[in-house]
């Protein structure tokens, strides 16, 4: 087997086959993969997607108000009937599943993380599928990761997986829409991901899915830096978990791992914490910190967007809005707009107190590709 540890992402559009309703035959064929994998070893865990579409179709299409409540009223009936629907299916194979429902919460506060960690791992021992969906029933939208693309990739790290595989509606990520472009090609390799490579990728295509390619393209960024190879691909091509696995053909698009992948609290930053504001910087600074690994000095910071406190996780962007990196800030917002530009050596003179010279170190920050 080409891989230990797989994280397999099953979208909506995946699970309903473009219906409205949960497409159970495809989901046994799915189950079907996944089991052969197992007893060849493989250690799966699935981050399944469908809770709302299941609701809806369970309580036979009821009209309600576009309203969070209503949404997480759906997702809370259709959460019991997608585990129901896994637990029947993997039970025509001999596999007993066990559920996790997580929200960024969870992942966010150590002790929670490390107990999620664990019930995976005990889990996986055991030789049951954990399956993973967000806690969409009581996720506040300060509290959620808000899609399952993200969510597949933080459960990815969180179990050390080797493999992210993306299942949905198109072969993989093409050069343009190809629900709007009908002469829109497959890429089938990505080796960094950088801006231009992110205006490919648009929102999703139908009323079911959330984020489209541009979140699967956030989860492929988060994974590869943490060493972990990541493929999207159509969950309706023949056999396709097994092919991806036993790397039998190139379905899809892959995305090849960072070789040297972050260490773990880099990994944190990046995947952690949202970010709660962002430092714009000045040319110089991107410069110092893209290409000479340097820390960001409170001389190179044009302006903090946001109210923040020292310590939380910012993205650090440049003029023209480019995300050029995440990380921890020494300074909280109202420090930052005072010594914003200014020499590191007057921090103290004008704050009356310095937490040292920079104001994100190189140590609390991550570079992204550009
Ligand atoms: N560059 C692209 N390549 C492929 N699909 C794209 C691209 N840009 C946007 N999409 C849209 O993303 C959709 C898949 O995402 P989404 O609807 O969220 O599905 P899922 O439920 O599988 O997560 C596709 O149906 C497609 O319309
Ligand atoms: N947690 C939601 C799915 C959110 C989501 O990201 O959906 P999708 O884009 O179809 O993977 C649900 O179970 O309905």
């Amino acid at each position: 087997m080409a891989y230990r540890r797989v994280v397999i992402k099953l979208g909506t559009s995946v699970l309903t086959s473009g219906s409205k309703k949960l497409d159970k035959a495809h989901m046994v064929e799915l189950a079907r993969q996944m089991s052969v994998l197992m007893k060849a070893g493989v250690e799966v865990v699935l981050c399944t997607s469908g809770a709302i579409a299941a609701g809806r179709e369970h309580l036979s299409y009821p009209i309600l108000p576009d309203t969070m409540a209503h949404k997480q009223l759906l997702a809370a009936v259709g959460q019991s009937q997608l585990i129901l629907a896994w637990s029947q299916l993997f039970s025509l194979y001999g596999i007993y599943v066990g559920q996790l429902l997580l929200t960024r919460a969870d992942l966010e506060d150590r002790e929670r993380y490390l107990n999620a960690r664990d019930t995976i791992n005990a889990l996986i021992s055991s030789n049951i599928v954990p399956i993973i969906n967000e806690n969409d029933a009581v996720a506040t939208n300060e509290i959620k990761v808000g899609d399952n693309d993200n969510l597949s990739a933080r459960a990815a790290l969180l179990c050390d997986a080797d493999l992210l595989i993306l299942l949905t509606d198109q072969k993989g990520l093409f050069d343009s829409d190809p629900r709007k472009n009908p002469d829109a090609k497959l890429i089938a390799q990505v080796q960094n991901i950088d801006d231009s490579l992110r205006l490919l990728a648009g929102g999703s295509g139908t009323a079911l899915g959330t984020g489209g390619m541009a979140t699967k393209l956030e989860a492929a960024d988060i994974a590869r830096h943490a060493g972990i190879e990541v493929v999207i691909a159509s969950g309706h091509h023949e056999n396709v978990i097994i092919k991806v696995v036993n790397k039998e053909e190139s379905v899809g698009t892959h995305f090849s791992a960072i070789d040297s992948p972050l260490e773990s609290r880099k990994q944190w930053i990046l995947a952690g914490p949202a970010a709660k504001g962002c430092l714009v910087i000045d040319d110089g600074a991107a410069n110092a910190v893209i290409n000479q690994g340097r820390s960001l000095l409170s001389k190179g910071i044009i302006r903090a967007e946001g109210e923040f406190a020292r310590g939380v996780t910012l993205r650090i962007v440049d003029t023209q809005g480019r995300t050029l990196g995440r990380g921890i800030s020494r300074y909280c917002a109202k420090d930052v707009s005072q010594i914003c530009g200014k020499h590191s050596d007057e921090i103290e003179t004008i704050l009356g107190y310095d937490y040292g010279d920079a104001v994100v170190h190189r140590n609390d920050m991550v570079v992204l590709d550009c």
